[in-house]
């Protein structure tokens, strides 16, 4: 039987998962782990950062929720990965990091993974909670409780836009919501990742959380079967055609303003015309982050996902009347995430 750790990475949107990763991948020896990122839009824009920063295949889950209905394609996936490799006479794989998208649920993704035929998975939960907006989003999503209850060890983001009173608060929130897990409270964003992803080997756990002996807290937050992220809905949305970039700016702030606090997550790439470059552009919430600069080949599909929660389609066609006249199109991937990826609806 071959033994696989697996680092299911989970945490709210925004949360700080994708950094907490390239963090761990710059620093450990790569050869033998693979990633597996889902992300909710059809843009594999977490995936091409991954490779352009950390050179290390990513493997792309995306448009839908891996708790609700990619479940059978991770199980595939990862079989496939370990066959291809031991084909091409590579060693086989060690270690597999799974970046979940901000809305899926351990518990389900676990059980799915008892099943693999000929696999032995050594699972890990990793659950990043940000010291800011974690309060917020842990009240108002049930999904973050769901996260925080699977997780193996939690991780404390942000913490350098924290004060003593959040960081305090964010730990005993943690502690509150999950005592057994092992809390990383570390303002060394190397650190955090060193001893995020290490403890599979080096730490001492008082609970197993191999397969089959999970502990009680893990099975009790999750026994409800998968439900609905209600209300929360994923737009795509594409450009009529290549603005500069103070006009892409213009627009962001519009939409974001339309959207006010029914925006959860915006993440693009696009490739202004005064650009030799891609543009990663992101915000959590409404507040965005500093555009990075990304080489174009990192390109598969230009566009801006958008996560918003209480908005529907037809508000968003109101608005795109008003305000967003630049848009050429913008498709409901899935409203709401947990429903099959087949319901995508075109304007
Ligand atoms: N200041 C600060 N910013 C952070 C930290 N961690 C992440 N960020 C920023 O927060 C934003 C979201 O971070 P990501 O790592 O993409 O978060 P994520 O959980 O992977 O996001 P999704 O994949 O959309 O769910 C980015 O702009 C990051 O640069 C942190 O510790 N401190």
């Amino acid at each position: 039987m071959m033994k696989i750790e697996l680092f299911i990475l989970s945490g709210f949107l925004g949360s700080g998962k994708t950094s907490l990763l390239l963090e761990h991948l710059k620093q450990a020896d790569t050869r033998d782990t693979a990633v597996i990122v889902n992300e909710v839009g059809q843009i594999n824009i977490d995936g091409a950062v991954i490779v352009a920063d950390a050179s290390v295949p990513a493997i792309q889950l995306s448009n839908g929720c891996i708790c609700c209905s990619l479940v059978h394609d991770l199980q595939t996936t990862i079989t496939s990965l370990q066959a291809d490799r031991i084909a091409r006479g590579e060693k086989p794989l060690r270690r597999i990091v799974l970046e979940c998208s901000g809305l899926s649920r351990p518990g389900p993704i676990i059980r799915s993974l008892q099943r693999l035929p000929g696999l032995v998975l050594d699972v890990r939960v990793i659950a990043t909670f940000d010291a800011i907006n974690g309060h917020r989003s842990l009240a108002e999503h049930d999904e973050v409780a769901a996260q925080l209850a699977a997780a193996d060890v939690l991780v404390m983001t942000k913490l350098d836009l924290a004060d003593a009173i959040d960081r305090q608060a964010a730990a005993a929130t943690l502690r509150s919501v999950n005592p057994w897990a092992l809390l990383i409270d570390e303002e060394s964003v190397a650190l955090r990742a060193k001893r995020a992803f290490r403890v599979i080997s080096h730490e001492k756990r008082s609970s197993s959380p191999t397969l089959g002996i999970l502990p009680p807290l893990t099975r009790g937050a999750e026994t409800a079967a998968v439900r609905e992220h209600a209300e929360i809905s994923t737009f795509l949305i594409t450009l009529e055609t290549r603005m500069d970039w103070e006009s892409i700016s213009l627009w962001l702030d519009d939409l974001a303003s339309f959207c006010g606090d029914r925006l959860l997550r915006l993440k693009g790439m696009v490739h202004p015309t005064d650009c030799n470059h891609a543009v990663l552009i992101q915000s959590v919430g409404a507040v965005f982050s500093t555009p990075r600069p990304l080489p174009l080949q990192a390109l598969e599909t230009l566009g801006v996902v958008l996560i918003t929660r209480g908005l529907n389609a037809s508000e968003l066609a109101a608005v795109d009347e008003r305000t967003l006249t630049k848009i050429q199109d913008w498709r409901e991937v899935r409203t709401p995430l947990s429903r099959s990826s087949a319901s995508i609806s075109a304007r």
